[in-house]
């Protein structure tokens, strides 16, 4: 029987994510077609009847702003919210602002499905001489957290794992246990990382999952956090299939 529920959501399309870039730790804002999407995710939640106690989300724009769209749509704009770098997206070390079709043409498609959904083979560091490196490591949304020795200069998806997991399980476990109910708006990345831990997938299987931006997707857990409901997205199969292939997709060669 299920005890606990709890809605996540990809943040809505980012301008990042409209060029096809590796975005990662910069800070891209959402696009039109993104703003839509947080919206149109909002209405869903609001359709279906769901009010949330709390929320939590990165401290990256795309991820807040979806947020803060959903909270407008559901009417629950005064709902306190959490804030932390564990959920930010996976850090894309070197590849962070490559396009991801013409990496796929420099590297190759298998290189760049590596890259992009291996398990533990990370992408190569960021280097000072990266565009990015400096605003993504003197940001001052930083200065609580991470410390020197934790800022990633990459990141595969078990070293996300890695980082998001305690906080699921200091933070959001102890607050679902309290009978509160759970919005968490983040990260393609940072969400597989939770996917993969409740639904206890192999390091193999994690490697076929893809989010759809902007649709959130809901879980139903007993009283041992093991799923009865998995995944349950709010949304049309066929539009969600699409979604999800799309992002697939964003890793070929054109
Ligand atoms: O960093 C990025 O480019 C995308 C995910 O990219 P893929 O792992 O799907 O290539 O992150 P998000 O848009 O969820 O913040």
């Amino acid at each position: 029987m299920a005890k606990y529920q709890i809605v996540m959501v990809r943040h809505g399309e980012s301008e990042w994510n409209k060029l096809n870039k590796f975005c990662g730790w910069h800070d891209a804002n959402l696009s039109e077609t993104g703003i839509q999407e947080a919206h149109a995710a909002g209405k869903a939640l609001k359709d279906a009847d769901f009010k949330f106690d709390i929320a939590h989300t990165s401290v990256l724009t795309r991820a807040q702003k979806t947020l803060e769209a959903i909270l407008q749509e559901t009417g629950q704009t005064d709902l306190p919210i959490q804030k932390t770098w564990r959920l930010n997206e996976r850090h894309y070390g070197g590849l962070t602002g490559l396009n991801k079709a013409e990496t796929a043409k420099k590297h190759g498609e298998a290189q760049v499905q590596i890259w992009r959904r291996s398990f533990d083979i990370p992408p190569p560091p960021m280097e000072p001489d990266n565009p990015h490196y400096a605003e993504i490591l003197e940001d001052p949304r930083y200065a609580d957290g991470p410390s020197k020795e934790e800022f990633p200069m990459f990141e595969s998806l078990k070293l996300t794992i890695a980082r998001t997991l305690p906080y699921w399980n200091d933070t959001i476990v102890p607050q679902m246990k309290e009978g509160k109910k759970i919005l968490i708006a983040a990260h393609g990345n940072s969400l597989r990382g939770i996917v993969k831990h409740l639904d206890q997938m192999s390091d193999e299987a994690i490697m076929g999952l893809n989010l759809p931006t902007g649709i959130p997707f809901v879980y139903e857990l007993d009283e041992n956090f093991k799923p009865v409901v998995s995944m349950k997205f709010l949304g049309d199969e066929e539009t969600v299939k699409k979604a999800i292939e799309a992002v697939a997709a964003q890793g070929k060669a054109k």
